[in-house]
Formats: structure tokens, C-alpha cells, sequence
């Protein structure tokens, strides 16, 4: 669907197709734009729903980061349209789904698969922050896979612009830093703490600071109660480039540009990502 700005879409211009998914707003189909016979991915969300969480602005804003951005590992929303009682979200498809799901089936990931997405991701939030953009919500249920299998950061639902930073909770608690578990000033080192989680969720199967309460996550999280299981067997490596992003001061993790320098990274990221 190429860029067709101020394109007013309705519905009548889509076949719909199968059901993809089910997000907690709505539900994501197949569909086909009539005229290119482009294929796309179509979220469908109530505005009563939208109301009730009063999430109209963020979809706004959603829209507007997402019209700027262009990159091979972030999902592209083409646009929106809607109707009486719904909003719809244009998308890129990912035509092999939800990495959550990959990694719910394997449990966790071989170092190249986990280096090589934790790569990419580098490199599309490298993209993202020159753009003054962050993405404050970067999970597994956020990580969509490409026809080739490449990474797609999808829901810019939580991003904001730098120069307006928001205290706002959101995202589950696993993946949240301390300053933002504390709803202290945040910029575009959260992105970095979320990736270092990430990276640990991709090689043991599970988040480093989980809990079965919030309150002994919450805990974990600001005392950065990191530990590394003896099973599976990971390497130190990976252990380092880890511990260098879970730092509690912000201004200390490790940047983006020197995570795709390190070691770790180097020997087991496949450069095609
Ligand atoms: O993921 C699946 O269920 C299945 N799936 N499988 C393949 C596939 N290909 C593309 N997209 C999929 N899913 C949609 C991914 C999204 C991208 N951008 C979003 N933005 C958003 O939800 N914004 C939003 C919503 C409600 C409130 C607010 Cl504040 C913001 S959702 C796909």
C-alpha cells in the first residue's frame, strides 16, 4: 500500500480475511486492500473500549510517530480509518505471527537466533531515538516475525516523542526499569533496560526479575536482583552484555551503537539479521 497520504479509507475498500489474533483492544485480520490487492494486517478497535481507557490521544499519537518511521524491523501502520463504532489500523503483515508464541514453543532461543534478533532490535532503536522516538514497551507480545524471519517491533501504542516525556505507567511490569517503576523522568535508555530483559528472556525462557507477586517484581526490579540460572547453559559473554544493560543508573547502560559492538553480539549475530 504505497504511502497515499490523506487516503480516506472505509471498509468497503478491504476483503477480510482470517483472524490473526486477538489483542486486548480488538482483533487483528488478514485483509486485502481491493484495488493493489495489497496485503495487510487490519486491528479492529471499539471506541467504546477506547473511551472507557481513554487511549484516543495515544492512538493519534501512534499513528503520527509511526508515519515517520521506516525500517526493515519496525512494522509499518499505513493508516487508520473509522466508522460508528470502531477504529481500524492499517498494517504491515507479518506473515510468520507472534514471536512470543516462536519462543513459547522453544523455550528459549540458541545464542545466533537470540544475538541475531537482539541485533536487529539494536538497530531499529537506534533508528527510532535518532528520531527522538522510544518505544517504552518492548516485549515478546510486541515482536512480530517477517516473511524472511526477521524481527518487527509492532504496538507503538506506549512510544512518545523525547521532548515530551510522560510519567505514565504502562507495559507489563517485567520489562519496566526502575525509573520508570519509580515514575521518575525517563528518555531513550528505558529502550535499552527493556532489550537487556529481553536478551535474558530469549536465552533462559522466562524474564530475569519474575515473581509471582508485582510486589516482589517491583522489588527485583529497582534492587536490579539479577541472577543467572545454571540451566541452560549460556555463555559468559552473553551474561556481560546483559549485566551491561540491566544498570539500574540509566546514564550507564550501555548504548546501542556499542551493543552491536560487543563481543557476544560480533560472534553470534548474523549480520543479515
Ligand atoms: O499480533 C497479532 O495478533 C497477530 N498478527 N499476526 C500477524 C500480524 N501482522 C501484523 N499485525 C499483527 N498484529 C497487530 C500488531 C500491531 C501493530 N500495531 C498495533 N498498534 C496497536 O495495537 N495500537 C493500539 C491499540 C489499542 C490502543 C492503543 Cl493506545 C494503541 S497492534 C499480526
Amino acid at each position: 500500500v504505497p504511502a497515499v497520504e490523506k487516503q480516506r479509507w472505509v471498509l468497503n475498500d478491504f476483503d477480510i480475511g482470517k483472524p490473526l489474533g486477538r489483542g486486548k483492544f480488538g482483533h487483528v485480520y488478514l485483509a486485502r486492500e481491493k484495488r493493489s490487492n495489497h496485503i495487510v494486517a487490519l486491528k479492529v478497535l471499539f471506541k467504546s473500549q477506547l473511551k472507557q481507557s481513554q487511549v484516543e490521544h495515544q492512538i493519534r499519537r501512534e499513528v503520527e510517530i509511526q508515519s515517520h518511521l521506516r525500517h526493515p524491523n519496525i512494522l509499518r501502520l499505513y493508516g487508520y480509518f473509522y466508522d460508528q463504532k470502531r477504529v481500524y489500523l492499517i498494517l504491515e503483515y507479518a506473515p510468520k505471527g507472534e514471536l512470543y508464541k516462536e519462543l513459547q514453543k522453544c523455550k528459549y532461543f540458541s545464542e545466533k537466533r537470540a544475538a541475531t534478533y537482539i541485533a536487529s532490535m539494536a538497530r531499529a532503536l537506534i533508528y527510532c531515538h535518532g528520531k527522538h522516538v522510544i518505544h517504552r514497551d518492548i516485549k515478546p507480545e510486541n515482536l512480530l516475525i517477517g516473511a524472511q524471519g526477521e524481527l518487527k517491533i509492532a504496538d507503538f501504542g506506549w512510544a512518545v516523542h523525547t521532548f515530551n516525556r510522560r510519567k505514565t505507567m504502562c507495559g507489563t511490569l517485567d520489562y519496566l526499569p526502575p525509573e520508570m517503576v519509580e515514575s521518575v523522568e525517563h528518555d531513550a535508555s528505558v529502550d535499552i533496560w527493556s532489550l537487556g530483559i529481553l536478551c535474558y528472556e530469549f536465552l533462559y525462557g522466562f524474564p530475569p526479575f519474575e515473581a509471582k507477586e508485582h510486589s516482589d517484581t517491583y522489588r527485583r526490579i529497582v534492587l536490579v536482583d539479577l541472577k543467572f540460572p545454571p540451566k541452560p547453559i549460556v555463555s559468559s559473554a552473553a551474561k556481560d552484555l546483559i549485566s551491561k544493560m540491566l544498570v539500574k543508573d540509566s546514564s550507564e547502560r550501555l548504548p546501542l551503537h556499542k551493543l552491536l559492538e560487543h563481543t557476544w553480539i560480533v560472534q553470534n549475530a548474523d549480520p543479515s539479521g
